[in-house]
Formats: structure tokens, sequence, C-alpha cells
């Protein structure tokens, strides 16, 4: 293992994601910041560490990654003894993690956000006002995913089971808040983990 350098953007939330790990785990590493806004991620130097032209890529000395939930697995399996322990040892553990990591992957992320893209980050790019009916769409969507977050959350402190790990860090990025009371302890919960609270201090650097 070698210098992590992470190359993202601080308001990406899949830079986020692969931040606050790096946080959690206590690693010092060099930052490397893309600028989006003149289409760095799509130039030949960026392509070679993610040839899909997207944010965030990482590297560990010889070891080059990108996709943001590959890089915090990679992190939470080879630096296991550092820092918060993210991915269990115990098998049933580990059985009922990967099932919550792969729920946020499939059916939480792309509704949350389409969600935030309309509402939030549209306008910021100056794509124009959100598309009601595309908000209405995702947001009932997103709603029936939360019914079962809610279900999950009354009968254990986070979805990875009774401790934090890489599950719950996976939503950092579009946890908001939310009426279901379980829901929004957990979302209140893992938003005030001070690696969280760290890797959003970096958006202060930003270009
Ligand atoms: N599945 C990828 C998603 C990466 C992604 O969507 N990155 C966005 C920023 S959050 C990006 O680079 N957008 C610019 C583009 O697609 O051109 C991951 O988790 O790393």
């Amino acid at each position: 293992m070698g210098v992590l350098k992470l190359h993202g953007h601080p308001y990406s939330g899949a830079t986020l994601r692969v931040l606050s790990v790096l946080h959690e785990k206590g690693l010092e590493f060099e930052f490397v910041p893309i600028d989006l806004a003149t289409g760095e991620h799509k130039k030949e130097h960026f392509l070679s560490l993610n040839p899909f032209g997207q944010v965030p890529a990482f590297e560990d000395g010889e070891i080059k990654m990108f996709e943001s939930r590959a890089i915090t697995q990679y992190l939470a399996h080879a630096y296991a003894d550092r820092g918060t322990e993210l991915l269990f040892k115990e098998t049933k553990k580990m059985a009922e993690m990967s099932v919550w990591a792969e729920v946020e992957a499939q059916k939480f992320d792309p509704p949350a956000f389409k969600v935030v893209f309309e509402l939030i980050l549209k306008p910021m790019i100056g794509g124009g006002a959100a598309d009601e009916a595309t908000v209405a769409e995702q947001q009932a969507a997103l709603s029936k995913v939360l019914d079962v977050y809610e279900a999950r959350l009354a009968g254990s402190s986070y979805l990875s089971g009774d401790s934090f790990g890489l599950a719950d860090a996976h939503h950092q990025p579009l946890a908001a808040f939310d009426s279901r009371p379980y829901v929004s302890r957990w979302a209140a919960d893992i938003l005030s983990r001070p690696a969280w609270v760290n890797a959003l201090a970096q958006q202060s650097n930003a270009p």
C-alpha cells in the first residue's frame, strides 16, 4: 500500500462518500481537486484513472480504482485494522450488511438522486426549474423504499446492524431528514459523525 490519492470534487456525493470512509479509517491522503466546470474529468489524464469520465477516482500506490462504493469496500477491507470497523467478520452480520449496501445502490440512490437533482442541482447548474412530474414520481418511489427502511430501523439501530457500518456510510451523501421517526433518528445519527462532518469541510476549499 502506498500514498493514498482521492481525485474528486467536494460537491460530488460520490466523492464525499469516499472522503467520509477515509476519515472513518483515520487515513492520511491527498485530495486532488478535479474541475468539473472545465470538463477536466473528460480529459485524457483523468480518463486514464476512470475511463467513464466521472469522479471520484482513487489511487493507493499501484492500485487504481473508480466507483465510490468499490473504493470504500477496498478501504474497509485493506485497512480493516484502522479506525472504525466498517465490514464485519461475523458471517451473519456480513450477510445482513451486504443486503443493505445493495439496497442503497439499487433502490435508494436512484430515486433519492433524481429528487436532489431536480430540486437542488438542476437550478444550481443553470438547468432551469425542477420538473414537477419527475419530482412527484421519484418522491413516491423513494417513499416506498423509506417505508421499508422505517421497519428495518425500528428493530435495528443501523441498517448495517447493531453498529454503524459500510451500508450506513454509503447513504450519507443523500440521507435527508424525513418525517418517519426511525429513519430521521438514523439520518441525524449518521450525519453527525465526525468523519462525515470532516468530509463536508472539504467544501470550503472548493474552487
Ligand atoms: N457510480 C459512480 C457515480 C459517479 C458520478 O456520478 N459522478 C458524478 C459526480 S457525483 C460525475 O462525475 N458527474 C459528471 C459526469 O458524469 O460527467 C460512483 O459511485 O463513483
